[in-house]
């Protein structure tokens, strides 16, 4: 282990298909140890994830860290957002967790939104048209198919709140991840009676949601297998949007694309967003600003799984034709088809199986460009880098998309696991005192390549934009 010169701190990811811990050193952000372990996501027609895995997976990856873990002298998690955990009274999943990319509640969702007035009225009171993704949308399905399971919780925690909960005995949440639940509401920073009494949830199954900069406590003594020192300070957490924003510094305005299970753009905002179209979520960020964000359910991995299907290297792309992937394998939140599948038009005789491949890459990333217009607010510098990050922001063709249809410089930072970085940024600032912004400042985690734009390729984006609004009635089927 590299000498030390301050004081140590752990970040955890837990995000849809892994945990990764690391341990920082709180002066440098030098990162002196990393673990990784990975997390099953149920496949068919839901996407559900056992929260003890995740418990499991935490402590398998601070394992892996070494003695440098034990060391450490505050911790945070963040984790992925959305997830509907029910616990019992001994604090035991209730059934596994509904996960944010499980579509089934798109129902639910619906009849939420006419309960409230529709969706202008849930935007200007929670920030966000809610999507099958938020919580109160999954509490509903819940509520509706599993009556009994709903009857035997006795608490409701987003996927980071539960870990939290797991190292500190206290029952508590951010208001960077409580404003994805949909029953948080971002115009006055509390729960909203009213959304809650529609969703039929009792408040005191709630958690205490903790200010920017407020400890969630220590990490108890007594929890086996967990190499934590017990009296280690313990961060509130946060939703892993909101830890990757306070890993890279982020300054207002600033766009983040992140490629991983779900593609996400984002910038910091210091005006409250509330986008009536719902095609923007109007989260909190985790410092006290805004954090509009809009989200795809198709991202790294569907792109993986046409490639695969294809029997070709995901670095196998080709350039060139007309054909056009629409690669909507999970059904899809941006744009709002949670019924949708994939599809793919205009193949000719002499098209590849690597323009095919291409033609995905291209769908996953287009949704995601069109967003980012709406993401952006008035202020933002329209021609300034987009920050590259997530697991695909290592792969050669997911970069070289984004250039080519975002006609913008893209910088990738050096720095990965940016999430759990994040989560290690908050947890020094709570160490020190220090503004997370500040603390990753000081690390220079915004560094690395930048690479300059080049023209947009208007004819693809053109061809996607038609093949879309065509496509969408057989996209929609309800
Ligand atoms: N070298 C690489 N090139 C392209 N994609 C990669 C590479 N390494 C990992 N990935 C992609 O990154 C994804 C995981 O990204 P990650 O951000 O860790 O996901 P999540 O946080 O959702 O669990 C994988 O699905 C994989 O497709
Ligand atoms: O639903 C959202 C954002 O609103 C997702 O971004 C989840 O937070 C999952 O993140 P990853 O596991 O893909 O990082």
């Amino acid at each position: 282990m590299p000498h030390a010169a301050g004081p140590l701190v752990v970040g955890v990811d837990s995000s849809t298909q892994s945990a990764t811990a690391l341990v920082v050193d709180a002066g440098t952000g030098e990162v002196v140890a990393r673990g990784r372990a990975p997390h099953r996501v149920s496949d068919g027609p839901g996407r559900e994830s056992d929260p003890e895995q995740w418990w499991e997976a935490l402590a398998a990856a601070l394992r892996q860290c070494g003695p440098a873990a034990r060391d450490a002298v505050a911790v945070s998690v963040a984790g992925q957002q959305h997830g509907l955990v029910t616990l019992d009274g001994r604090g035991a999943p209730v059934r596994p967790a509904l996960l944010w990319n499980d579509v089934r509640s798109a129902p639910q969702r619906d009849r939420l939104l006419g309960r409230l007035g529709g969706a202008a009225a849930w935007a200007e009171r929670v920030g966000s048209v809610p999507a099958p993704a938020f919580t109160v949308t999954k509490w509903a399905w819940l509520a509706e198919h599993e009556p009994e399971a709903a009857r035997a919780t006795t608490g409701v925690r987003l996927p980071h709140d539960f870990l939290t909960e797991r190292l500190t005995g206290r029952a508590t949440t951010d208001r960077g991840d409580v404003s994805g639940t949909g029953w948080w509401a971002t115009a006055t920073g509390s729960y909203d009676e009213e959304i809650l009494g529609i969703a039929g949830l009792d408040r005191g199954l709630l958690p205490e949601v903790l200010e920017p900069g407020e400890p969630a406590g220590e990490v108890r003594s007594a929890l086996p297998g967990l190499p934590l020192r017990p009296g280690a300070l313990v961060a509130a957490g946060t939703g892993d949007n909101m830890a990757a924003a306070l890993g890279l510094g982020l300054r207002p305005g600033r766009p983040v694309l992140s490629l991983g299970t779900s593609g996400t753009v984002y910038a910091v905002s210091q005006q409250r967003p509330a986008d009536p179209t719902g095609a923007v979520n109007g989260f909190a960020d985790a410092r006290g600003d805004w954090l509009p964000l809009a989200c795809t359910l198709n991202c790294t991995l569907a792109v993986d799984r046409v490639a695969a299907l294809l029997g070709r290297d995901r670095e196998a792309v080709e350039a060139g034709g007309s054909v056009v992937a629409l690669p909507f394998l999970d059904g899809e939140r941006t744009p709002d088809l949670p019924d949708a599948s994939g599809l793919l038009t205009g193949l000719r005789h002499d098209t590849t199986a690597g323009q095919i491949l291409q033609a995905a890459y291209d769908g996953a990333v287009h949704t995601l460009m069109t967003a980012l217009e709406r993401v952006l607010d008035a202020d933002a510098d329209p021609a300034g880098p987009l920050l590259l990050i997530g697991g695909g922001a290592r792969g050669r063709a997911w970069r070289d998309t984004v250039l080519r249809l975002s006609g913008r410089p893209v910088l990738v930072p050096e720095a990965q696991d940016l999430v759990a970085l994040g989560a290690a940024v908050q947890a020094a600032g709570l160490l020190s005192g220090e503004d997370p912004a500040t603390v990753a400042r000081r690390w220079r985690t915004d560094r690395g390549p930048q690479y300059d734009a080049v023209d947009r390729d208007e004819e693809a984006v053109e061809r996607l934009t038609t093949a879309l609004d065509r496509a969408k009635p057989l996209l929609a089927p309800r």
